[in-house]
């Protein structure tokens, strides 16, 4: 049933708990859903997946358990269970209330790391019932999260249920934060230039995720007698009797101290996992020198961030919050934890795999910042440094480094039942779910690092996107950037990025301003164009200034293999230049343009989506025959829909004809190919409708080429499925050049300028 409310009123702007309100309520109540994965449209489906087929993994299972993880979503299905004692730091609001934080968390395992989760809340309030509820679950589940239990409850659930269960039970506030904490510790004390064994550690908090930490930190060095715990009582110290434990009493001091104000002089960390506000700005002026302030307390911390650096403008500061730097909260970890441990088949998460997770995300931070970590910061690109202590949550090599390390350290320990057999298949497949352009883009990044000496040269040489990508076309050994650009702005753009390459060093730099092929490349460019209305004092300035015609003529002169342009202004001028100085093949009409579109449900590729308004015939024929070609290097058999409104002559328009000719062009100069038209979109892609109006037609399954009439239609359906599928877009592909050049869209990403330029080695390294 569509629950969808239909009378949506009008998103509120300012109030952030509005706006969530109305997050969680509209288009439709909560966050999640659930979806079948197999297809049930007929009755022969429907025999398959329910009565009588069913029965056969049934059996499977109950001869051999372990083939669920084949037959069932087990293998990749997690729990997250609350009870709802201790939700964020609002306290016990019972189960109910913490359904939207048990949803959320279900859509963060979903999206960072593509775990299916069910998200469960339980009236179970004492020991006993949550040991025997969720351990009754373990015939569902490949993994158990556990979320927002109170101390110290949760201590003996948690172990309780380690004991019982054989899939991996993580308590996410007590590990999950331990982890993340340890790093950004780890992390803040170097800079500080500290050792973890002398520092002194003021905690606030003595619950599941505060003790969980500092056990962690006295693992990794720190010393009992230098760690000072706190909660409502204040002081924990020998001797107390009020709300004390067997947790708690581990880190009580021999002291006569009793409060925070008392114990925080000199402090090294002050880790905060209690309540908000707790820790007063006038406290931290009796913090010791450059101090680490983690004050992680959600949805409000300890110490808001701008009172603690007004009060020490020297502290490192972290928050568990989205919307300040150095996030530090276990969303950074418990996702890749478990992809790790679920790929492994692991029994359960020891201490082994914990400390591989701290040792991926601190080193990580220590990397250059990806592209979509800079936008997950607002555009900008910290560096490791005391607002960059640890990764953005969407910087998206998370996943890539910590699921490896965790399943390595899982076999390593001896808990993985299906070890990963080839690591970098596994690496591939988790940069496929990060990069869904991955797959698709394999042979031809294959193809790019046999011709690694083949030069690009990218006309936009001073954009961020380019520098980026010249970084990852280096590490990646996918071919020679050669930038254009002045050298200044590069060097401290390459700076401000944090990206390692060096001009001279590791990459050309050719600067419009100073070059000493000047002359040369004035005097080939007026011999083009000198007459087609430019004369030689305009063709002296624009070799100075217009960095596509620079390019362009290093390609033609030899100077470059291949160019990559259009990152910024219009595509019809880049286009002109390109065609003026590199010119089409010989024999070819027209230039075009193939798009390929990249989604969840495959791949497929249009045409001409971006240069000619209303192809003749014949330059159809040509374009499909071209992007035939093209998809070939993809590894990928082209099988072309010449798509119209006209379903196989059932319109007689002037488009529908145009079609039809071109097929018989097609026909006669590729019969190797596999195509047919005119159809309808939908003939083009389901067989059972094509093949109901054209029982022989030449086309079988699905066709993955869409040539279209024109370029209204083409760039038109290109932007709707783009967006609706949510596909990535790869491309312009421009087809018809005599050498490699291609003029991308403005609104390309760093990735994007990485697999076109790879495309365009590819090009060099085998022209057809
Ligand atoms: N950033 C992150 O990733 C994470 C943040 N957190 C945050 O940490 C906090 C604690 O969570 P969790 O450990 O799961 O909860 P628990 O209920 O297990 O622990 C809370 C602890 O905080 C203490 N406390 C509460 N109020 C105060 C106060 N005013 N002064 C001093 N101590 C106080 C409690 O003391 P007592 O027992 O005596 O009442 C208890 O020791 C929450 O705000 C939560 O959002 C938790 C997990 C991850
Ligand atoms: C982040 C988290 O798990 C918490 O605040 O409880
Ligand atoms: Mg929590």
């Amino acid at each position: 049933m569509d629950t969808t409310d239909k009378n949506k009123p009008a998103a509120p702007t300012a109030d952030l708990d509005e706006q969530a309100l109305f997050y969680h309520r509209y288009p439709r109540p909560g966050k999640l859903e659930i979806q079948a994965t197999k297809p049930l449209g007929n009755q022969r489906d429907l025999a398959l997946a329910y009565s009588p087929g069913v029965a056969a993994p049934c059996l499977a299972i109950r001869d051999e358990p372990e083939t669920a993880a084949d037959y069932t979503a087990r293998g990749n299905l997690v729990a997250v269970i609350s009870n709802g004692t201790a939700v964020l730091g609002l306290g016990n609001i019972g189960p109910l209330a913490s359904k939207p934080v048990m949803e959320g968390k279900a859509v963060l395992f979903k999206k960072f790391a593509g775990i299916d989760v069910f998200d469960i809340e339980i009236d179970a309030m004492t020991v006993d019932s949550m040991v025997s509820t969720v351990s009754a679950l373990e015939p569902t589940f490949g993994g158990i999260n556990l979320e927002d239990i109170k101390a110290p409850e949760c201590f003996e659930v948690e172990q309780q249920l380690r004991a019982k269960m054989n899939i991996p039970v993580f308590h996410d506030d007590q590990h999950g934060t331990a982890i993340i904490v340890a790093a950004a510790i780890l992390n803040g004390l170097e800079l500080a230039g500290k050792k973890i064994e002398d520092v002194k550690i003021v905690a606030s908090g003595a619950g599941a995720a505060a003790l969980a930490c500092l056990n962690l930190l006295v693992i990794l060095g720190a010393r009992r007698e230098n760690i000072w715990v706190h909660d409502i009582e204040g002081l924990v110290y020998v001797g107390r009797e009020m709300l004390m434990d067997q947790w708690k009493s581990v880190y009580a001091q021999v002291s006569d101290k009793r409060t925070l104000a008392e114990s925080i002089e000199g402090a090294d960390v002050f880790l905060g996992l209690s309540a908000a506000g707790v820790l007063k700005p006038e406290l931290l002026v009796q913090m010791a020198e450059k101090p680490l302030i983690m004050a992680l307390a959600n949805p409000t911390p300890e110490i808001m961030p701008e009172l603690a650096r007004a009060a020490r403008p020297d502290a490192m500061i972290c928050t568990g919050r989205s919307d300040f730097p150095n996030q530090v909260n276990n969303v950074l970890c418990f996702p890749y934890i478990f992809r790790g441990a679920l790929d492994c088949g692991a029994t359960t998460i020891n201490e082994e795999m914990k400390m591989a997770a701290v040792r991926a995300i601190a080193a990580l931070a220590r990397e250059e910042v990806s592209e979509v970590a800079a936008r997950a910061y607002s555009g900008e690109s910290p560096t490791f440094g005391p607002n960059y202590l640890i990764p953005s949550p969407f910087d998206p090599r998370l996943i890539l480094r910590i699921a490896p390390a965790v399943a390595k350290a899982a076999e390593e320990s001896g808990v993985a039942r299906r070890p990963i057999a080839d690591y970098d298949t596994y690496l591939d497949q988790l940069n496929r779910f990060v990069f869904r352009s991955g797959f698709v883009m394999k042979p031809i990044f294959a193809a790019a690092k046999k011709a690694s000496d083949k030069r690009v040269i990218f006309a936009e040489g001073e954009d961020e996107r380019v520098l980026r990508a010249a970084q990852v076309l280096l590490e990646e050994g996918s071919g020679k950037p050669i930038l254009i650009g002045r050298p200044h702005i590069i060097e401290s753009r390459l700076q401000r990025f944090g990206l390692r390459i060096r001009p001279g060093v590791d990459f050309e730099l050719v600067n419009p301003e100073d070059d000493p092929r000047y002359r040369d490349y004035v005097e080939d460019y007026f011999a083009l164009v000198g007459r087609v209305g430019i004369n030689p004092e305009a063709a002296r300035t624009i070799v100075r200034t217009n960095n596509t015609v620079i390019g362009a003529l290093a390609v033609r002169r030899g100077d470059a293999d291949a160019l990559i342009c259009g990152v910024e202004g219009r595509f019809d001028r880049h286009l002109r230049d390109v065609g003026q100085i590199i010119g089409k093949k010989p024999g070819v009409r027209a230039f075009s343009g193939l798009s390929l579109l990249i989604s969840q449900r495959g791949a497929i590729f249009f045409t001409d989506t971006f240069v000619t308004y209303n192809p003749s015939a014949a330059e159809i024929a040509e374009m499909t025959i071209l992007a035939a070609q093209e998809i070939r290097r993809f590894g990928i058999t082209p099988r072309a829909a010449l798509v119209s409104h006209s379903n196989f002559g059932s319109r007689d328009s002037d488009s529908a004809r145009k079609m039809r000719e071109a097929l018989q062009l097609i026909r006669a100069q590729a019969p190797e190919l596999e195509v047919d038209g005119e159809m309808q979109g939908g003939s083009a892609l389901s067989e059972a409708l094509r093949k109901r109006a054209m029982p022989d037609s030449t086309l079988t399954g699905e066709a993955n080429l869409l040539v279209f009439p024109n370029l209204d239609a083409a760039n038109i359906s290109l932007g709707i499925v783009r967006t609706m599928m949510d596909a990535l877009h790869v491309g312009p592909i421009l087809l018809g050049a005599a050498l490699p050049a291609h003029v991308l869209s403005t609104s390309v990403t760093s990735r994007g300028v990485v697999n076109m330029a790879a495309l365009a080695v590819v090009e060099a390294a085998q022209p057809d």
